[in-house]
């Protein structure tokens, strides 16, 4: 039986937008039906096409705006509109921490059932740009040298570009001296294509307390042209550099780093601190990109763990151990635990740097090596989980609720797992306390939670 829908695919109608999508889409709704529309925001009124209906929801675009809301700005960025890579610069900063705080709100009740739960404003930048401390471009061929920039909306043709205002001037300047210098050696970009050429993706990561430069240059082949002169040149125009990594990916894949990293000048880390510790930085290892919120986060899960100095705690997804190292200043004993061996090799060298002595680092799946952890008898009074965007494992869940440590700390950067393991745990006997989101992310839609959960006693 052929559904009825309330609007047609070129249909042309007048819409009040009533929310924002995750995506930063705007939200206008007929008899029901969504439709979602790039660029509208909450309280405006335009005139749209509906350009695709599926069976729950259609696709719609701005013909003409009547009214705008007066959150609306003008985007700073010239090329927010073709990059993709923020999505909110339309919006005030301070509609877009309002939209985060809903957002969260919304998604932990719609997927999670969690209701009645504080979710406090979220705890945004005093300036939201040039927070970015790692850039990651692809790089193309153009004549007579390289394009580095960001792929264009819906295709995988790479747009030259000079700056990225939510990136640190340091790295724009970085990726611009780096994609001459190997241009003007003769360095041919990787071709997805064909799969030839060799220069694919170039990495920056800046220290943002000691000024320490990376660079990755990361290659098809084992080979790199003129490799001296390009590290002569680097090392000589560009101030701060500490690091110059290759990373091999000879692989015909979207997934940019390849399983081999070897230094091709100075050293295989750099450093930078979060508060007072210090952190040795490798290139294949999970860091925070906007450490001056990374420090509001981790205080922020530090205060939900309330530890006295007694307390024995276990980092989940510990990367290389940001957070158990800000934990073991106020407990007894700390174990981190994380999937990428050269995570847990800087985790170690960071305790060691800091003189920390009361954490131990594990390599392996959180879902594996914890439940072998209980099995041996270490158990937590607090469990901190920090997982990628897909969340945790059932497994570790499972382990969770099985364990008992009175509170779970749960920081994560997608509110949709995050609601959905919230329910688990809540089913297996936790209380979710309140939610703090951070705004790590500003001008676009990510949004990073701190959620404190108690165990409820029956
Ligand atoms: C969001 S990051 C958090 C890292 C760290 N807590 C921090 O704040 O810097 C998630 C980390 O989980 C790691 N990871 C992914 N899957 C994992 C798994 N199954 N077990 C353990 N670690 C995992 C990733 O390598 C990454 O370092």
């Amino acid at each position: 039986m052929k559904i009825q829908l309330p609007v047609q695919k070129n249909d042309y109608i007048d819409v009040t937008f009533v929310d924002l999508t995750h995506d930063g889409h705007g939200v206008a709704k007929v008899d029901g039906y969504p439709i979602f529309v790039p660029n509208g925001l909450p309280g405006e009124k335009a005139k749209i096409k509906v350009i695709k209906v599926n069976k729950g929801y259609g696709f719609g675009r701005i013909i003409e705006l009547y009214e705008t809301s007066p959150d609306r700005v003008k985007p700073d960025c010239p090329i927010y509109k073709e990059c993709g890579g923020c999505q909110l610069q339309h919006l005030s900063y301070s509609g877009q921490l309002k939209a985060k705080q809903k957002q969260v709100k919304d998604v932990l009740q719609r997927i999670g059932k969690i209701e009645n739960v504080t979710v406090h404003p979220v705890l945004g930048m005093e300036d939201p740009w040039r927070y970015r401390n790692k850039a990651q471009v692809p790089v193309g061929d153009r004549e007579g040298g390289l394009i580095a920039g960001f792929y264009q909306h819906r295709s995988h043709d790479i747009i030259d570009m000079e700056a990225c205002l939510i990136q640190q001037e340091k790295n724009d300047t970085v990726i611009q001296t780096v994609k001459e210098i190997c241009g003007k050696h003769g360095v041919r970009a990787y071709n997805e294509g064909t799969h030839k050429g060799t220069l694919r993706h170039i990495m920056a990561r800046y220290g943002m307390k000691t000024g320490e430069v990376m660079i990755v240059l990361i290659t098809r082949t084992t080979d790199l042209p003129n490799k001296k002169a390009i590290i002569d040149e680097i090392t000589a125009q560009i101030p701060g550099v500490k690091s110059i990594v290759q990373n091999i990916n000879t692989q015909r894949t979207n997934v940019i780093f390849g399983v081999e990293t070897k230094v091709l000048w100075g050293e295989e880390v750099i450093y930078d601190y979060i508060g007072n510790i210090k952190f040795a930085i490798s290139a294949r290892s999970f860091y925070q990109v906007n450490p001056e919120q990374t420090k509001v986060l981790y205080d922020q899960a530090l205060k939900y763990a309330g530890l006295t100095g007694q307390e024995t705690v276990i980092d989940a997804y510990c990367g290389i151990g940001t957070i158990s190292l800000f934990l073991t200043e106020k407990a007894k004993k700390v174990y981190g635990v994380e999937i990428v061996p050269e995570a847990i090799e800087d985790a170690k060298r960071n305790a060691e740097l800091n003189g920390i002595t009361n954490v131990e680092f594990a390599v392996g799946e959180a879902e594996r090596v914890i439940p072998k952890w209980y099995s041996e008898g270490i158990t937590a009074d607090v469990l901190v989980v920090d997982p990628p965007r897909k969340g945790c494992d059932e497994t570790l869940l499972q382990t969770i609720i099985d364990m008992k440590p009175k509170k779970v700390v749960y920081v994560s950067c997608n509110p949709a797992t995050l609601a959905r393991d919230l329910r688990i745990l809540e089913d297996g006997g936790y209380q979710t306390v309140e939610v703090q989101p951070v705004d790590m992310f500003p001008q676009t839609t990510h949004v990073e939670c701190v959620v404190l959960m108690s165990r409820v006693e029956k």
